[in-house]
């Protein structure tokens, strides 16, 4: 182990993010009440040119509005290449209340785009003497976001969480899909006349995974597009969470319980990692760094892993 240790990332739980358009606003309620732990309103590509003035609009009123609960409140501003995303921080920070936990900026292709957001953020704290600092999430969703995705995850200490974009993720790379995550039909090895399928996301997330874990950010997996594929979506998550996420995006409200399932860990996983908590200190007490759990050998790195499993078992019962 490097001497630098590993940060954690935030303490709480980010499961699923439940996306809206802030231009819909019969949305927001239904939104709050929902069993996401993060609700994601959107002022970026599910609004309308049009409708971007009176969606900022409406999403400012509702942040203080609505009843949001003990979730992470965050709002996805517009990519710097717009005239709008400077209007969407200078409004989210001057007129929504303390009620707002983070923004969420889009199609990050360096640090220092995060630099000039966070300089501005900065800015507005100070002149407004707003007193909780804004949290940054970013969505790694471009061939520059992925190749520098390690100077972007420690571009700020405002930095929160990083998702994978999977749809301009695709459109970036000019990868031939429209699909947005999950398998594609034509991504597979073949051999003796059978098709194994394999995974176009899992480089792009691995990477993720790293750069968040190096920086104690949370690697969320993005969107799922097609939402009348349950299975899909599950196989998808699934993957992800093996892959060390920590939770995905749902666009629609059937995705929430299957990403709250795939991402909190069974009775039977939490029974078994206190249980290597359990070895482990009687192995300590003999003087021993590793012991045999059911048959096999568990030693110092199991510990951690069982914490992380714990921990997360004991955020979700606080809730
Ligand atoms: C996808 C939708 C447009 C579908 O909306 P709708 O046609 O209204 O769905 P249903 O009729 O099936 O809705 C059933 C009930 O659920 C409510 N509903 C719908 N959507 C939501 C929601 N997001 N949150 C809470 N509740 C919701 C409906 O009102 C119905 O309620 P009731 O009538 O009382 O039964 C819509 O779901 C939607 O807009 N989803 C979010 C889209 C979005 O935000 N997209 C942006 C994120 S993905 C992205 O940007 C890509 C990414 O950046 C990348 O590059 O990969
Ligand atoms: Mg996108």
């Amino acid at each position: 182990m490097s001497f630098r240790l590993q940060p954690l990332p935030p303490a709480r739980l980010n499961r699923c993010q439940l996306f809206g358009p802030g231009s819909r606003t019969a949305l927001f309620e239904k939104m709050a009440r929902s069993e996401a732990d993060v609700i994601n309103i959107d002022l970026e590509d599910s609004v309308a040119p049009d409708d971007k003035e009176a969606a900022r609009r409406q999403t400012i009123q509702a942040i203080g509005d609505v009843d949001w609960g003990d979730k992470t409140l965050s709002v996805r501003i517009n990519g710097l290449d717009t005239p709008f995303w400077y209007r969407d921080v200078v409004d989210l920070l001057e007129q929504a209340g303390e009620r707002l936990d983070q923004i969420m900026i889009p199609k990050v292709g360096n640090a220092a785009d995060i630099y000039a957001v966070d300089a501005l953020v900065t800015a507005i704290e100070r002149a407004r003497g707003r007193e909780k600092a804004i949290g940054f999430e970013v969505i790694i969703e471009s061939a520059a976001g992925i190749c520098h995705v390690e100077e972007i995850a420690a571009a700020s200490p405002r930095l929160q969480a990083m998702s994978l974009g999977a749809a301009d993720f695709a459109a970036s790379m000019g990868m031939a899909t429209t699909g947005i995550g999950g398998t594609q039909e034509d991504y597979y090895m073949y051999r003796q006349g059978q098709k194994y399928w394999s995974d176009p996301w899992h480089w792009a997330q691995a990477n993720i995974v790293a750069a968040c874990r190096t920086h104690g950010l949370l690697p969320v997996d993005g969107p799922f597009g097609d939402f009348s594929d349950a299975e899909g979506f599950l196989a998808q998550a699934r993957r992800s969470a093996t892959l060390g996420m920590v939770g995905k995006w749902a666009i629609h409200p059937s995705q929430v319980a299957l990403a709250n399932q795939v991402f909190s860990p069974s009775e039977s996983a939490v029974t078994e990692a206190r249980e290597i908590l359990a070895a482990m200190e009687e192995a300590k007490r003999s003087g021993a760094g590793a012991t045999v759990y059911k048959g096999r050998l568990v030693d110092i790195a199991s510990i951690k892993q069982a914490e992380v499993i714990v921990r997360q078992a004991e955020m979700i019962q606080k809730r």
